[in-house]
């Protein structure tokens, strides 16, 4: 298998070459910030023909041409970019018409086999156990709360019947002073140092908490998932994909 890495430069896009020289996964080349075609190609079209499946991991502001290079090249496309708005899901859905697209905000096993433990959990205890969703990455992230963090809480509402959007509340620090309000989620982001990615889903009840916790000791974790996904990914018809249909979970 050949990828082409948009955003090959990034922690991640580097992360991605070496797991894939791990996995004996040709890496056919890759796009950086200005644009720049990294291997021996003429344009992104080129590089985007010359591989099997793309793999983004780049920033929000560069999400709708990368997506237009898959599309137009008509080649599967795995995206782990996070910070994606309702109108980036809206494009992808229309994408998945075309080419097979996998979203996902985090790639590795144990984050998705969380997701699975925490909708159960969620499905079982009353909206009377409060919801938290904590995390810490590195100084370097730019979105907040993190993309596994509204995942996970996406789980934890799934679970309760609900949405994510339903029960999301960002405004704990407001120039207004409120009490928390039954059954909704919190989030909290701490940033800082060279955290990979630390997560914790917590139900606080009355007199106990349940903590649901993940730690990534490092990139490779993402990068080993992604590149487990783009495999699964090549040999799939157009269509919207996630993790959890790539392993099974
Ligand atoms: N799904 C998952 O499991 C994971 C997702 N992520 C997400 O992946 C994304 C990248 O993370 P990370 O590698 O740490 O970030 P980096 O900032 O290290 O890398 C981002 C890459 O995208 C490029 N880039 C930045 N802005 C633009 C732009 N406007 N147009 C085109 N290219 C651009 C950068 O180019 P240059 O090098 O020239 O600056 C770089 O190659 C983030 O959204 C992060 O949250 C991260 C880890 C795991
Ligand atoms: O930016 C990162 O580094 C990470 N981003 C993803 C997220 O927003 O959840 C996944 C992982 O936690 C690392």
């Amino acid at each position: 298998m050949k990828i082409g890495i948009l955003g090959v430069t990034g922690r991640m896009g580097r992360a991605i070459g070496n797991a894939a020289a791990e996995a004996g996964v040709t890496v056919a080349g890759g796009i950086d910030r200005e644009g720049a075609v990294h291997g021996d190609y003429a344009d992104a079209a080129s590089l985007a023909a010359a591989s099997d499946v793309l793999i983004d991991f780049s920033a929000v502001a560069a999400f709708d041409e990368h997506l237009k290079i898959a599309v137009e090249a008509g080649k599967p496309i795995l995206i782990g970019t996070t910070g994606l708005q309702p109108e980036h899901h809206a494009t992808i859905d229309e994408a998945a018409k075309a080419i097979a697209v996998l979203q996902s905000a985090n790639t590795s096993l144990g984050i998705n086999l969380l997701r699975g433990l925490i909708e159960q959990a969620a499905a079982r205890l009353g909206p009377d156990w409060d919801i938290e969703v904590l995390e810490m990455h590195h100084r370097h992230k730019v979105d907040a709360p993190s993309g596994t963090a509204l995942l996970l809480a996406q789980s934890a509402a799934k679970g309760r019947g609900s949405t994510l959007q339903e029960l999301s509340r960002f405004d704990r620090i407001s120039e207004h002073p409120h009490a928390r309000e039954e059954g909704t989620i919190g989030y909290a982001s701490l940033r800082g140092g060279s955290v990979a990615g630390d997560h914790m889903l917590i139900f606080a009840g009355e007199g106990e908490r349940i903590e649901f916790g993940h730690r990534a000791d490092s990139r490779a974790i993402f990068a080993r998932g992604a590149i487990r996904g783009a495999e699964w990914l090549k040999d799939q018809p157009a269509g919207r994909y996630t993790m959890v249909d790539v392993l099974g979970l």
